[in-house]
C-alpha cells in the first residue's frame, strides 16, 4: 500500500540529504537546502577533505541567521559515503564537468569510473533512498547507477532535461510576455549535445492553457528553431565565460528534494528508465516519496516521437561502448 503523504513539518524535521560531490554544483545545491529547508540535515561528501570542509564552514555560516533570508535550521556537515547510503536522498554530483567546447558525453569514462567507485562505498542503501544523478552525462550515469545501486528503478533518477525545460520556459515568457509559471513546455529525451530543436515538445506548449500561437502579443511570430537552440547553447555560453553553470541546477535539484520528501506529485521532465525505449531519459513524471510515481505519455507527434527514438539509439549506442569498455 502506498504510504500516507508526509506532513512536510515532520518530513523536514527528520530528513538527511546528501550530496556527493562538494564542488560548484554540490555546494549550489546545499545552499538552495540551506535556503529552503526540506531536511534537517545536509551531508557534503567528497575525497577532496580539504575542499569539503572548506564548503561546510563557509556554507555553515549562511545556515547561522534563521530567517534573515529565508529558512534557517539546517545542519551542514561533512559526511562519509556510508552514512550517504543511509540518507533519504543522495544527490550525485561527483565528477568532471565539461571544459570549453567539451560536449556531456566526452566525460563519460571518467565520470563512470567515479560513480562506480562511490556507488559500492555507500552500499549496503537504506531500502527508502532516492538516488538523484547530476553530473553528466546524466542520463547514462542515471542508467548504470540502476544497475551499480540495486535499488528499485523508480528511485534511481536523473535531473535530466528539467533545467533545459526550465531555460526554455524562460525564454518563452519573455517573449510571451508572461510569468514563466505560465508557461507549460518541455524539452525532452536527452541532456546533452543530440538535443535538437525538434527536441522541444512544441506540438504540446501551451500558455495559460492555451495553445501558444494564440498567446503571443499581436503582430508577433516566434522562431522555434531559434528559441530551442537558444536554449540548448545556454550552458556552453556560461561556461565559456564563467567555467562551469551552478546555480540554477542547484535551485532545481532542491526542488527536486522538496518534491520527493514533501511527496508533492508535482509533474518533472525527470530522467528515469522507460521500458519500451530501454534506456534512462526524460519524460514528464509525477515525482513523490518513492521517486517515480508514474512516467507521463505525452500526445506527441510523430515527428517528436521519431526523434525521441532517435534520442533512445544513441544513448543505448553510448551505454553498449560503456559496458564493451568495462570488461
Ligand atoms: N545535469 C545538469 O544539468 C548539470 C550537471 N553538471 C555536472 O555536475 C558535475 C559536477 O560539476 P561541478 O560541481 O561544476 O564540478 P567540480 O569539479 O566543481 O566538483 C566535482 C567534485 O566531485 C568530487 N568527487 C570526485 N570523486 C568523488 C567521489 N567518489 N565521491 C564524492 N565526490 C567526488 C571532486 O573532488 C569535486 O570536488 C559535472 O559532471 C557537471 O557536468 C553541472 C551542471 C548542470
Ligand atoms: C553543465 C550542464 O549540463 C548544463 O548546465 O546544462
Amino acid at each position: 500500500m502506498e504510504p500516507p503523504p508526509m506532513d512536510p513539518e515532520v518530513a523536514t524535521s527528520r530528513s538527511r540529504i546528501a550530496i556527493l560531490g562538494a564542488g560548484s554544483v554540490g555546494s549550489a545545491i546545499a545552499l538552495c537546502l540551506i535556503l529552503n529547508p526540506v531536511a534537517s540535515e545536509v551531508l557534503l561528501v567528497d575525497p577532496n577533505t580539504a575542499q569539503r570542509d572548506a564548503q561546510v564552514k563557509d556554507l555553515e555560516d549562511a545556515t547561522t541567521y534563521h530567517g534573515a533570508v529565508g529558512g534557517g535550521g539546517v545542519r551542514i556537515r561533512a559526511g562519509t559515503h556510508k552514512e550517504a547510503g543511509q540518507c533519504d536522498i543522495v544527490v550525485i554530483s561527483a565528477g568532471a564537468k565539461q571544459r570549453h567546447g567539451e560536449t556531456r558525453t566526452a566525460l563519460l569514462g571518467r565520470n563512470l569510473a567515479i560513480l562506480k567507485s562511490a556507488t559500492n562505498d555507500m552500499k549496503p542503501f537504506s531500502k527508502h533512498t532516492v538516488i538523484l544523478l547530476v553530473a553528466n552525462p546524466v542520463d547514462i550515469l542515471t542508467y548504470f547507477c540502476q544497475k551499480f545501486s540495486g535499488l528499485p528503478q523508480q528511485q534511481v533518477i536523473g535531473s535530466g532535461t528539467f533545467l533545459d525545460t526550465a531555460r526554455l520556459r524562460g525564454i518563452l515568457a519573455e517573449k510571451v510576455g508572461v510569468d514563466a509559471s505560465s508557461v507549460d513546455a518541455y524539452v525532452l529525451g536527452e541532456h546533452g549535445e543530440s538535443q535538437m530543436w525538434v527536441k522541444v515538445a512544441w506540438s504540446c506548449v501551451t500558455v495559460g492553457a492555451m495553445p501558444l500561437d494564440r498567446c503571443l502579443p499581436p503582430g508577433t511570430d516566434i522562431d522555434r528553431k531559434a528559441i530551442a537552440l537558444e536554449t540548448k547553447d545556454k550552458a556552453a555560453k556560461i561556461i565559456e565565460a564563467k567555467g562551469a553553470t551552478a546555480y540554477g541546477i542547484g535551485a532545481l535539484s532542491a526542488a527536486i528534494c522538496k518534491s520527493i520528501l514533501f511527496d508533492q506529485r508535482i509533474v518533472r521532465p525527470i530522467s528515469h528508465w522507460i521500458e519500451d525505449l530501454g534506456c534512462c531519459l526524460s519524460l514528464p513524471v509525477i515525482l513523490g516519496r518513492k521517486g517515480i510515481v508514474r512516467s507521463l505519455s505525452m500526445p506527441l507527434n510523430k515527428e517528436e516521437r521519431d526523434l525521441l527514438v532517435k534520442s533512445a539509439d544513441a544513448l543505448k549506442e553510448l551505454i553498449a561502448e560503456a559496458q564493451d569498455s568495462q570488461q
